[in-house]
């Protein structure tokens, strides 16, 4: 099963895991991430609105000089007790953030925005994601390699780190980057995309 897209697609988004999900619906399209700056999530009054605005951020970016395509933009981050946790900067602050995980729940909140001409669409979803208690040895092991520092929250469920993780409650792919069966439906109920027999290139 295959979805053609009606018009050109464009991911507004350098993160690879994003590419290979928003591959799964078998429409071409091109990657151009988008060069704004991220704002800072001390101007957001929580973890929502700053998500959100990041996502929107991106798509408008890239939409701006592709009027005639539907872009798509996507931020993913990990919230525990109502702190933001981003990319960690280095390794001291990637073992800060896992010993923080350690042992007990947070939401990952992944935020989608897409634009297309004068349209768009937002959305978000919400995961619940429980680590097990994590040895210390284990988290300085992880550390040592390249895997948390571009990974919101330290940690990549997709990868090594899916180790840590205990139970999740909501969607996988979102955690992952980009809610791709949410995405999917939106994008078919705005009719920017529709089943294809076999896949077609647009
Ligand atoms: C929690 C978690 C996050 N991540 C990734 C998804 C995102 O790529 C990254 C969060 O950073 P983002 O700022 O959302 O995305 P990005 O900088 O990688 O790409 P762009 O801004 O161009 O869209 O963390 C995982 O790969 N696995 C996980 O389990």
């Amino acid at each position: 099963m295959y979805f053609k897209a009606q018009q050109p697609v464009i991911l507004a988004s350098q993160s690879p895991r994003r590419s290979e999900l928003l591959e799964m619906l078998g429409f071409d399209f091109r990657v151009i991430p988008s060069k704004k700056e991220e704002p800072k999530p001390e101007q957001f009054q929580n973890a929502l609105n700053y998500v959100l605005n990041c996502a929107e951020v991106k798509a408008a970016d890239v939409a701006i000089k592709n009027p005639d395509a539907v872009v798509i933009g996507s931020d993913t981050v990990v919230v525990c007790d109502g702190e933001i946790l981003l990319k960690p900067e280095d390794k001291k602050q990637a073992i800060e953030y896992l010993h923080k995980l350690s042992g007990r729940s947070h939401e990952v909140i992944t935020a989608v925005s897409v634009k297309a001409g004068n349209s768009g669409m937002q959305f978000h979803e919400t995961t619940e994601v429980t680590f097990f208690d994590l040895p210390d040895s284990w988290i300085e092991a992880y550390t040592n390699t390249d895997d948390p520092y571009d990974k919101a929250g330290a940690y990549g469920i997709q990868t090594l780190s899916g180790l840590f993780v205990e139970k999740i409650n909501g969607d996988y792919n979102a955690v992952v980057g980009l809610p791709i069966a949410r995405l999917a439906r939106k994008l078919s109920d705005a009719g920017w995309i529709s089943l294809s027999g076999s896949r077609v290139e647009c």
